[in-house]
């Protein structure tokens, strides 16, 4: 039976209600948990990189050597920024919340290289790609170390890009890895929170950059890719195992939401969750500190205890991400970067076959009144 229909539905959320197709993924379907354009992304962690992932999901298949090295070469030279994008960010202070940079960062490009039409919309999906880690990096670096980077690099890989400018130097070949995997495992998910949105932009027949803007917006949350920058504040200060089963059954009498557990649509596990994980526990050993990997192993193992409630994606990336040297309030960002991918191509699927997003709602306040006039009111 599909997991899915294991879930008791109700209208609240949209939840069980088909929205519309996609030819880009499934969630929660038996017989594997999630899919990229009929690939499993657990084959697609193990045999493919990033680059493939985007091109697979924004063109359809998956790249030959040829059209690899010929993406990623156009990816490579679509880094650099406009002075006038440069000159807002050093204008963001350090204060601010990297995903409302990122969120004025696409915003700002979308005016000073606008989609002038639809069938610009592949250059404009690989332009925001290339481009997302730099705007970041970029407002980062200038903010918190006072240096303008050269936001250009040699690097081949998006993952590694990324953190080569956000530490000033090539990274290892551990943590290229660990970041191509998890933009991976980030890279689309069918109608969730942040998609819809940006389907719903797209339905107006509005432009890429409105549509990205708003899906940042809506992926910003706690409830949803914020959940990374929030489990990592959870586990930061869990002394050990003993301290993590505490701190969660305080939390759980409280009725807390524990973030980086639970799912809108998976019931049992989140396939990419072993995948992290995996990769945390190796990044732990390299580390030479595995607190952080044995307490968020401790809280899996008491939310299923207590609550039948699995890691999502984000609860592993949080250690992950820590031990990459990455600042907590860079991981949502990440997700951006990543997930950019599938918003470009649901905004594509969008327009191929559109009808203006517009559902209707049930009406629960007064009846039909006169308005008194003002004077005696
Ligand atoms: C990459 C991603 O975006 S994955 C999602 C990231 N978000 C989080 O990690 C935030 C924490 N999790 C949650 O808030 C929720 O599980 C969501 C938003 C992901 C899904 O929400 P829903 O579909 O409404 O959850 P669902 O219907 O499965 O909830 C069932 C029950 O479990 C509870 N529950 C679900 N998740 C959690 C949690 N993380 N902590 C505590 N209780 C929870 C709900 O409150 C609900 O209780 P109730 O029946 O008493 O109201
Ligand atoms: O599908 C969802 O609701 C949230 C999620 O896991 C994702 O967007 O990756």
């Amino acid at each position: 039976m599909a997991e899915t229909t294991e879930k008791k539905l109700s209208g609240a959320g949209l939840r069980g209600q088909s929205a519309g197709e996609t030819a880009l993924s499934t969630v929660g379907k038996s017989g594997s948990g999630l899919t990229y354009r009929g690939y499993d992304v657990k084959d697609l962690a193990e045999n493919a990189s990033f680059e493939e992932v985007a091109f697979l999901i924004l063109y359809g298949e998956l790249p030959t050597e040829a059209e690899l090295s010929a993406y990623r070469a156009k990816l490579k030279g679509l880094r650099g920024l406009p002075q006038a994008l440069k000159e807002v960010l050093e204008r963001i202070p350090a204060s601010a919340h990297p995903m409302d940079v990122l969120r004025t960062g696409c915003s700002m490009l979308g005016n000073l290289e606008p989609e002038e039409g639809f069938d610009e919309q592949f250059d404009v999906a690989n332009r925001m790609l290339a481009a997302f880690p730099s705007i970041i990096c970029y407002w980062y670096r200038f903010s918190h170390d006072g240096v303008r980077i050269e936001v250009e690099t040699d690097d081949e890989q998006i993952g590694a890009h990324f953190l080569h400018l956000l530490h000033g130097k090539a990274p290892s070949e551990l943590h290229a890895r660990v970041m191509d995997v998890s933009l991976i495992l980030y890279a689309e998910h069918e109608f969730n929170a942040s998609t819809f949105t940006a389907r719903v932009c797209a339905s107006t027949l509005s432009d890429m950059h409105s549509c990205v803007t708003g899906a940042i917006g809506s992926l910003r949350g706690p409830l949803h890719g914020g959940a990374n920058e929030a489990a990592m504040e959870l586990i930061q200060d869990m002394r050990d195992e003993e301290h993590a089963r505490e701190v969660l059954m305080g939390m759980l009498e409280r009725k807390e939401k524990i973030m980086g557990f639970g799912h809108a649509i998976y019931r049992e596990s989140d396939p990419r969750n072993a995948i992290i994980k995996q990769w945390s526990e190796k990044l732990s050993k390299e580390y030479g500190d595995d607190r952080l990997y044995r307490v968020s192993v401790a809280c899996e193992s008491l939310m299923w205890e207590q609550k039948k409630l699995f890691c999502n994606a984000d609860f592993f990336h949080a250690s992950a991400y820590h031990f990459m040297g990455i600042p907590t309030k860079l991981f949502t960002p990440i997700f951006v970067c990543s997930r950019t991918s599938g918003w470009t191509a649901h905004v594509m699927e969008q327009r191929s076959n559109n009808r203006i997003i517009r559902p209707s709602a049930d009406y629960v306040g007064v009846g039909l009144r006169q308005v008194t006039p003002i004077a005696q009111r």
